[in-house]
């Protein structure tokens, strides 16, 4: 097994077993006079690829953003992996299990790719600010977590040999193993996604597709039960689409769950299992991406007419 695998795959406890993991239960959504989403159900399946499509303010971002704690909803809630997510903040739904990129890129603009996904795997480490802060908590560390000696240079060679014995005497401390296991997993994410050629270049600096794909990685560094994708092929070429396909079928292959708002029918249609479709704030089809392009009312809703007209 590569150290890919090894590290972006979940663990067997987790591994996808065909039931609810995210349940939207008759959720309303008003803003004022608008209503945003009116009572919607539908749910997510463990290991799947649902997408949620709609034609223009049909209602997918604030259907996210009733999952993602940014909305509460005026009535009905959304339950996930058992636990009510409605009423709760972003960071605790984080928590929770889910991550979800944006339909505008939201990075961090003056660090490194590697460290914007760092800070996905900082959600995942233990040490308290003081215990960072002062190095307290040491541990034995295994054989490959010891310094190398591997200089040449007689000064440096022997500065490497002290830090060599002193950690083997005093130990390491957890946030400097926590810190390290957290850059090799960053690493093995940007590999995944395919842009670790890029890790040290600031992210503001990367290409587009390739910032996309950042924000796929560092969701993917809180390790999400479910990942949440808001049109990301947007500003994308044909062959960027093909590439971002071939991408949400590995994190699906890897045992990760997938909700996906994109306008790209081509590829919502290769590449999800089922589909949820809204229009003005309803639900007005669900089923296998062949029984939803053949559902009159979804023909209608894309084409703009009537689902009865002749
Ligand atoms: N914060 C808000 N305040 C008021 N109205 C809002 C707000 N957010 C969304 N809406 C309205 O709710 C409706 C649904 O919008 P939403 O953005 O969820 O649609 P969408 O399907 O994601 O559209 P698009 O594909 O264009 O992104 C629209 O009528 C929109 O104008």
């Amino acid at each position: 097994m590569s150290d890919t695998e090894d590290l972006v795959s979940l663990p067997e406890s987790e591994a996808p077993t065909r039931t609810d993991l995210l349940v939207v239960d008759h959720v309303t959504l008003r803003f004022g006079g608008v209503v945003a989403l009116d009572d919607v159900s539908f749910e997510v399946r463990r290991g799947e690829i649902l997408g949620l499509i709609g034609p223009n303010g049909a209602g997918k971002t604030t259907c996210f953003n009733a999952m993602t704690g940014v909305y509460r909803p005026t009535s009905g809630e959304v339950r996930f992996d058992g636990d009510r997510v409605s009423g709760r903040k972003p960071h605790q739904i984080n928590r929770l299990g889910i991550a979800r990129t944006f339909q505008n890129i939201r990075l961090f603009p003056e660090m490194t790719a590697l460290e914007n996904v760092m800070v996905g795997t900082d959600s995942q480490h233990f040490t308290s600010v003081p215990g960072a802060l002062f190095r307290l908590y040491r541990k034995r560390p295994k054989p490959e977590e010891l310094p190398v000696v591997d200089s040449h240079n007689g000064l440096v060679r022997a500065w490497q040999q002290t830090r060599l014995v002193f950690a083997k005497v005093f130990g390491i401390s957890r946030h400097t193993l926590e810190e390290r296991a957290g850059e090799q997993k960053a690493l093995a994410l940007l590999r995944f996604v395919g842009i670790a050629d890029r890790a040290n270049e600031l992210a503001r600096n990367l290409p587009y597709g390739y910032q996309r794909r950042l924000e796929i990685a560092r969701a993917l560094a809180t390790e999400p039960k479910l990942l949440c994708l808001d049109e990301p092929a947007a500003g994308f070429n044909p062959a960027e689409k093909e590439q971002l396909l071939k991408l949400i079928r590995d994190i699906r292959d890897k045992g990760y769950t997938v909700l996906l708002i994109e306008h790209d029918m081509r590829l919502v249609m290769g590449v999800t299992d089922r589909i949820v479709v809204l229009e003005f704030g309803k639900k007005i089809a669900e089923g296998t991406p062949a029984e939803v392009r053949d559902n009159p009312k979804v023909i209608a809703a894309y084409l703009g007419v009537p689902a009865d007209a002749s």
